[in-house]
């Protein structure tokens, strides 16, 4: 097992006096696919974005790469967060640049790399991840999968060794959605990349996870943590099982 990359220690997060959850604690280690999972509004993306210290200070600890996100600011804080990838569900592609130019924007804000390197680059990440053969089209001219790709390789830009990804499947169709996964993994296996997807696919959930905790509207919290294909077989968590085996409750 690599070493641990991302350490979220008894994290809370509330909205107006509202918890939405508290005591959230685990790890991910270097090369995992690490996935959060839960159903709609237990809480998955408000964790991501505390994880990533796009809200301020939260409740508990966060370190990434052993740094310790709080008491850092200003620059210390930017250096550290240029050092994970974030794709997010919403986010688009630059609807005017080519996918080679969309991947070049984060080497244009963040490097020195003149043009002809970044040009260089983002055809380097685009082959990553399948798109070698696209560079010069347009956002427009892709399908939705092509797209996620894309944002993939965008985030992969400046070779961060921690990639996060917000619903990666969201509106794929499953063959495209069992494609994606299979880039995924891939990527994880053959770069080292640790990845932290979060997702409520149970179809992907089971082909890419490594391990996951799952996060509950009820609890305010986590209710499972472990390899996915165990927990399905040997949870004895209601709503886990539920979850897993798609059962409705009653
Ligand atoms: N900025 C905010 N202000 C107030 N409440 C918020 C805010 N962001 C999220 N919430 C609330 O926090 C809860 C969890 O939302 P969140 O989007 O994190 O859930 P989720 O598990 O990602 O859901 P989904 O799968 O539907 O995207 C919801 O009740 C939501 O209304």
């Amino acid at each position: 097992m690599g070493e641990v990359v991302l350490r979220v220690e008894d994290l809370a997060a509330r909205f107006d006096g509202r918890t939405i959850f508290e005591h959230v604690s685990f790890e991910v280690r270097r090369g995992e696919v690490f996935v959060i999972l839960g159903g709609s509004g237990s809480g998955k993306s408000t964790l991501l974005k505390r994880v990533i210290g796009l809200y301020p200070p939260a409740e508990g600890r966060v370190a990434i790469l052993g740094e310790a996100m709080e008491g850092l600011s200003g620059e210390a804080r930017n250096a550290l967060l240029r050092r994970i990838g974030v794709m997010w569900q919403s986010g688009a592609l630059f609807g005017s640049l080519t996918l080679a130019e969309n991947v070049g924007v984060p080497l244009e804000q963040h490097t020195d790399l003149p043009p002809e390197a970044r040009a260089l680059v983002a055809r380097a990440k685009l082959g990553l991840v399948g798109l070698a053969d696209a560079a010069g089209r347009l956002p427009a001219e892709i399908s939705g999968g092509m797209a996620k790709r894309a944002g993939i390789a965008r985030a992969m830009a400046l070779d961060p060794p921690i990639l996060f990804l917000d619903e990666p499947s969201a509106g794929l169709d499953p063959i495209t959605s069992a494609g994606l996964d299979a880039l995924i993994k891939q990527l994880a296996r053959d770069l080292g990349t640790t990845f932290v997807v979060v997702t409520h696919e149970l179809q992907s959930i089971l082909a890419i996870g490594d391990r996951c905790i799952m996060l509950d509207k009820a609890a305010r919290g986590m209710i499972a943590e472990g390899d996915p294909r165990q927990l399905r077989e040997e949870s004895d968590n209601k709503v886990v099982r539920a979850f897993f085996r798609r059962e409705v409750l009653d």
